[in-house]
């Protein structure tokens, strides 16, 4: 992964090389913490020891009972399928990967009665083994299986922490059971069972994957001017100093695309805290270069663009055609078309004074996604650091969970009478 900061530099809000340099003796005390709390497996910086720690052997072990399913179907939310989701939709399989990661009724029955569910591996995952909308989601697969005539306890496979209703459920039915490492948040849990296990069905690389996110580890350093995880981390939080409160993250890749959603979880979830943090703005490029870039460049200047792209990529080639004012698409390619969009982009906000940053890999495969996953996480771990936040922790969105538990009836939960409170000025 490499990272260019130099259209930070001079913007509005913008950096100096003098920024930069005083920053850096703060990123050294940083990563001097992060080190720590990864030689002592803290809560969270266990994360970024997880290229090490993760066992392959261990995954490869529980996926190996389900020989060539036709396809996957995870049960999880948030940190529980995202993970998981940006592997499957980056790489290519011929084993078919779904999420089950709400709970829309239309769209739960939707894709249950599309699918084989005979030639189908349930993953259910759940840190907790308590989050209501994959319990729920899974009693309702579970039933559908029955229904078809399945024997479910044949075909899931269940990832969780030690305890909770869904460790019990796999001792009771004796499932394959990968457990969800010591230390590590569902949103930092790429590199473990709860993300690589998909992998491993869908006979991706789990190892190269892992490699990936070792060349992450090893390029973490003491300085932002030395390691891109930390450049990232450290000018994302500079500018958010400075007033660069949105982050648009904009792949040039549909491979991608939900790597970006990853990334608003990990953000946001991580760093909205203590009146702090940064808004993840999803985009796609070239896609959004024809909507939401006209906000990015001419809106307010509350915002930094971040641009992603592999550079190299199949490519498909633009017919030859002697339309007027075309012929200067004939011979070029779609992918060169794209790199020009990116190019454009780039330019136009740098025209314009609007910060952005460029993150590259070398093409999307197991090894650079690693790298990317890796390097994604440490920086926003390094950004926590210089913001002084608690990264590795959510109690706003628990807040919700419980009052969404209390009023189904799930327990005494103070936080379910704040909804008796809702204020109301109906316009009919
Ligand atoms: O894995 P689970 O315990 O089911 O949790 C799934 C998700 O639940 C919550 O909403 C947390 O804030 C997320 O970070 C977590 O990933």
């Amino acid at each position: 992964m490499e990272v260019d900061i130099g259209n930070a530099l001079g913007t509005q809000p913008g950096l100096t090389e003098e920024t930069l340099d005083r920053l850096d003796d703060r990123v050294a005390d940083a990563d001097d913490r992060i080190a720590r709390g990864m030689a002592d497996d803290e809560f969270g910086y266990a994360s970024l020891n997880l290229p090490e720690t993760a066992d392959p052997a261990a995954i490869r072990a529980a996926v190996e009972p389900f020989d060539e399913p036709e396809a996957v179907l995870t049960v999880g939310i948030g940190g529980s399928a995202l993970g998981a989701a940006t592997l499957a939709d980056a790489l290519e399989s011929d084993v078919d990967a779904y999420f089950l990661d709400n709970v829309d009724p239309d769209a739960v029955d939707a894709l249950l009665a599309s699918l084989p569910l005979e030639e189908v591996v349930v993953n259910v995952v759940s840190r907790s083994g308590t989050t209501a909308e994959t319990l729920a989601n899974f009693l309702v697969v579970r039933e559908a299986m029955a229904d078809a005539g399945v024997d479910w306890t044949e075909r899931t496979l269940v990832t969780t922490g030690e305890s909770g209703n869904l460790r019990r459920l796999a001792e009771t039915h004796d499932l394959p059971a990968l457990d969800v490492p010591e230390g590590v948040p569902g949103r930092f849990s790429v590199l473990s069972t709860v993300g690589l296990a998909v992998a491993a069905l869908q006979g991706h690389d789990v190892e190269a994957v892992l490699a990936g996110g070792r060349d992450g580890m090893a390029s973490l350093a003491g300085s932002l001017r030395e390691s891109p995880a930390y450049a990232y981390g450290a000018t994302t939080y500079a500018l958010a100093e400075r007033g660069a409160l949105t982050n648009a993250f904009m792949p040039y890749s549909e491979s991608l695309e939900t790597f970006a959603e990853w990334f608003a979880q990990l953000w946001a979830e991580s760093l909205g805290k203590d009146g702090l943090g940064q808004t993840p703005a999803r985009a796609l490029g070239a896609t959004d270069q024809h909507s939401q870039l006209q906000l990015y460049r001419a809106g307010p200047a509350d915002k930094l663009v971040t641009l992603v792209r592999p550079r190299e990529r199949a490519d498909s080639r633009i017919p030859e055609t002697d339309l007027e004012g075309l012929s200067y698409l004939g011979g070029s390619s779609l992918g060169d078309l794209l790199d020009a969009e990116f190019a454009a982009t780039e330019a136009s906000l740098a025209a314009a004074d609007v910060p952005n940053v460029r993150v590259e890999i070398d093409r999307v495969d197991e090894r650079a996604l690693g790298e990317l996953l890796y390097g994604m996480e440490a920086a926003c771990v390094l950004y926590g650091e210089l913001a002084s936040v608690s990264t590795f922790t959510q109690p706003a969105v628990e807040w919700g969970k419980k009052a969404a538990r209390g009023l189904l009836g799930g327990g005494d939960f103070p936080e379910a009478e704040a909804v008796a409170d809702k204020r109301e000025f109906r316009i009919d």
